[in-house]
């Protein structure tokens, strides 16, 4: 409580406004002891979509509530079943999804069965719908341009108002229009994010930001999952159990070594949107290529390390907006600044050819330096560290300083009244003091003594007693009241002075937002980058090329990115498909032989060639490819509710339903979950019907242990097909696995080999091999006579043991129970 003199500051660094080549120091002034600088934990983030669908066009538009931006898609094709709109909802997993009540058939439906999906991942949203008139074409469009947007400086006229938001939404599509209003409108009635606060206070909206779905390469969960491109597991801190997962040993997780937060939400946004865009792609690759050069080492790693303090800026807008800014707020943003400042001077450095650095240059605006000079010249940020509230440098407003300057003299003079009080008091009070307790007052303070029991004890004359409080008695005098008139509530005014500060540099700030947006996107672009740059130069990674002229991918020397990791030596294999190369790659070999990771790293590489990361192959040449199926096993069944036998049908069902001849299909012992005649015979029946539909036929990698499928020339000839094999070498009873692809066929599974390494006993694998080989060779397969014919006898020999055994002279012996409990038992097993 009570009055706290204001200690002497040291001086803050550098002000941001000095020109840097000193960023690889960012954060002079902000090094305080104590520093709290850390990044607040990130809210769940909840996503409200608004979709309409009308004469075979998709309008959609959402809020995320982690940046307060509005992302809107521009009316986009799509058919009835409504693909483009379940992808959009794979990917954000909307809280909620609101349309029009009145709406067409088919939207109806697919809503219907969207609100029935009871296993959904990770969440069902709510369908929420509303009147058909808040979608208006007319209303929408006059909802979107009243709106109240901080990132709009409240000096602009109407029609500049007008003429800024036409250049951000696309008032000619009309679908999204009706979807940005209908948004609004469901935000406004929500009031999602302020409902706690007055009614005054609208829904932060930072931003508008345009995302489109076309080009995209069509990739499902499962894809994803059985490629290990993300693998949450449960944290294993118990800490954590909040928060939830954890990435496990994928794609991802070795990629990601984004320094920022919103870097590592935007490779995520890149794994989930891998794109044909070659434009796009060969952008983001000359960015690793320039960073993977040697010279550029040093540069690529203070880039790093800046882009560190780049930190979640749409929070602190959004708290700016709600006046909610915390101490830590001003810190964090000075420091992303002036780090944002730092990487703009880098990147005046590098060459301007290439995209990022031209844009970080170009964007990265004098705006900045003004925000980090006004931060940095008013925030006392070891006072506010102090104080745990804003407070502002000395010379800043000199009515603040005269009053400090009053509030620090105030300890000498107040001990100079207390002594005066004192002499006016009974001698037996021994002491007194003077002190000062914000919104209350002046007061003076007595320690209690012994005889004040009763609070009519208390009573001085001349004085009002206002409270006790750890054994002192405090009251107010006429001195006090006194001082109370002549100073005031000094230490309210500076705090209500310096909030008031505190608000104009927050519109200061909240006008600059788009450059601060802007800051974000390219940081965290710049970020991915540099992430994909450093994996790359770790794991040996080189340049895929794009080739849209050629069919299907070339690899040459390609690896499994993850599993090259793990094994001790990792063989290489090349790839190559379309063209003359043929359509279908069948693959067989022994089980353990590497079918499955050759099949996964195909994959891999094309998703990672097709995300515009390095890829691990010597040489990558990428054609046309527009999506990438997979029927690999996984163990999905439990949480799907199905069987293990229905999801292959399913994943099997999606790619015939929609391969096109540009598309990649991985199938890996299809048919294993039911007999192995019908097994077969389903897979022949796939593999037929896609090589029926000759030059467009997708690119389809098979591996099988039905090696009857060649044995039966179950499939026609031609150049589409080709037959591969793991290649491998029989060394007496051992095997020996080179995991190298060849042409040709598997002659055995070697079934009873890997059982043998899996530790199955060995009379087992021989009987198991007995079988098989009669199977295979037409014979009538032989009961196990020697096994039954050994423990027939040692119950034999057990049974004449008994016999002779028998005292027959025995009173006791009672020969019907030893028949019903000896013999018969007995004789059952030996007949
Ligand atoms: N190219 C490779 N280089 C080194 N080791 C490999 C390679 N490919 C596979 N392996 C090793 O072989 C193991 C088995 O591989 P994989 O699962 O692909 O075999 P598979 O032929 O699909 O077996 P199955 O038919 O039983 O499913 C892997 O876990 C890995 O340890």
């Amino acid at each position: 409580m009570a009055f706290r003199a204001t200690p002497g500051r040291t001086p803050p660094g550098p002000g941001p406004g000095v020109p840097s080549a000193s960023f690889s120091s960012p954060q002079p002034a902000m090094a305080a002891p104590g520093g709290i600088e850390e990044e607040d934990e990130e809210e769940p983030a909840e996503i409200h979509l608004c979709v309409l669908w009308s004469s075979g066009y998709l309008g959609i538009a959402y809020y995320d509530t982690s940046d307060s931006t509005i992302h809107f898609m521009p009316d986009a094709p799509d058919h009835e079943s409504l693909k483009l709109l379940q992808r959009v909802l794979d990917e954000i997993n909307p809280q909620s999804v609101v349309t029009s009540a009145k709406q067409d058939e088919a939207m109806t439906q697919f809503l219907g069965k969207l609100a029935s999906q009871e296993h959904r991942e990770p969440k069902r949203p709510e369908i929420i719908l509303l009147p058909s008139v808040d979608f208006g074409p007319e209303i929408s469009k006059q909802r979107l341009l009243s709106g109240n947007y901080s990132f709009i400086s409240e000096s602009m006229t109407a029609t500049e108002k007008i003429l800024f938001l036409s250049s951000i939404i696309p008032f000619d599509c009309v679908l999204t229009v009706r979807a940005l209003g209908g948004l609004l409108k469901f935000l406004s009635r929500r009031r999602v994010g302020v409902e706690l606060e007055d009614y005054s206070v609208g829904v932060p909206i930072l931003g508008f930001k345009k995302f489109v779905l076309t080009h995209l390469v069509s990739i499902d969960q499962d894809t994803y999952s059985v490629l290990q491109i993300f693998k949450s597991e449960s944290h294993p801190s118990v800490y954590k159990v909040a928060s939830g997962l954890k990435e496990g040993l994928s794609l991802f997780g070795i990629l990601n070594r984004c320094r920022c937060r919103w870097g590592q939400k935007l490779l995520r946004l890149w794994f989930t949107r891998p794109t044909r865009e070659l434009r796009e792609l060969n952008s983001r690759l000359d960015v690793i290529e320039f960073f993977l050069m040697p010279q550029n080492l040093d540069m690529a790693q203070m880039m790093h390390r800046l882009l560190s303090h780049i930190k979640n800026v749409p929070l602190i807008l959004k708290r700016m907006k709600l006046s909610h800014t915390k101490v830590s707020d001003w810190q964090v943003l000075y420091k992303t600044v002036y780090s944002a400042l730092g990487l703009r001077d880098a990147c005046r450095s590098l060459p301007q050819s290439i995209q990022l650095f031209r844009d970080i240059t170009q964007e990265f605006s004098d705006d900045l330096h003004h925000i980090a000079s006004l931060i940095g010249k008013v925030v006392d940020f070891e006072e506010s560290l102090a104080e745990n509230r804003f407070t502002v440098l000395p010379n800043i407003d000199p009515e603040i300083d005269a009053k400090k300057r009053r509030l620090m003299g105030l300890p000498s003079f107040l001990t100079e009244v207390a002594q005066k009080e004192l002499e006016n008091l009974d001698s037996c009070i021994p002491s007194c003091s003077v002190i000062y307790i914000p919104l209350i007052g002046f007061l003076l303070s007595i320690p209690r003594l012994s005889f004040m029991v009763e609070a009519s004890d208390f009573e001085i004359e001349g004085l009002d007693f206002m409270f006790l409080s750890e054994d002192k008695l405090h009251y107010r005098s006429a001195r006090t009241k006194e001082l109370d008139a002549l100073l005031g509530d000094l230490h309210c005014e500076i705090r209500d002075q310096e909030m008031l500060l505190m608000h104009q540099l927050q519109c200061q700030v909240l006008a600059r937002a788009p450059v601060l947006t802007r800051v974000l996107d390219l940081a965290s672009r710049l970020d991915v980058l540099l992430a994909l740059a450093s994996a790359a130069r770790d794991y040996g990674y080189s340049r895929p090329h794009y080739s849209p002229c050629i069919q299907g991918v070339r690899i040459k020397n390609g690896r499994h990115p993850l599993m090259e990791l793990c094994a001790r030596t990792f063989v290489p294999n090349s790839t190559d498909c379309g063209g003359d190369q043929g359509r279908v790659k069948v693959i067989t070999g022994p089980n353990s032989s590497g079918k499955s990771i050759y099949l996964k790293q195909v994959g891999l590489i094309t998703f990672m060639a097709l995300v515009g990361s390095f890829v691990p192959a010597e040489e990558a040449e990428i054609g046309v490819i527009d999506a990438i199926f997979t029927r690999i096993h996984s163990c999905e069944s439990i949480s799907l509710g199905l069987s293990t036998f229905m999801i292959d049908l399913n994943q099997v069902a999606k790619a015939v339903n929609n391969a096109t001849e540009h598309s990649l299909v991985l199938i890996d012992e299809f048919g294993k979950g039911t007999n192995s005649v019908d097994g077969l015979a389903l897979l022949t029946a796939v593999l037929r019907h896609w090589l029926a539909l000759g030059p467009s036929c997708p690119h389809i990698f098979v591996a099988t242990n039905f090696l009857s499928l060649v044995q039966l020339q179950l499939l026609p000839q031609g150049p589409l097909v080709q037959y591969l094999t793991m290649e491998t070498c029989e060394d007496g009873n051992d095997l020996v696995f080179f995991y190298q692809l060849c042409h040709g066929v598997a002659s055995a599974s070697h079934a009873s080999y890997t059982a043998a390494q899996a530790g199955l006993p060995d009379p087992l694998i021989a009987r198991g091999k007995e079988v098989s080989d009669s199977i295979r060779s037409g014979k009538p397969v032989k009961p196990m006579h020697e096994l039954v014919r050994r423990t027939q006898m040692e119950n034999c020999q057990a049974l004449v043991d008994k016999f002779l055994k028998l005292d027959l002279e025995d009173p006791s012996l009672d020969l019907d129970i030893f028949i019903s409990q000896e013999v018969l038992p007995a004789a059952t097993t030996i007949l």
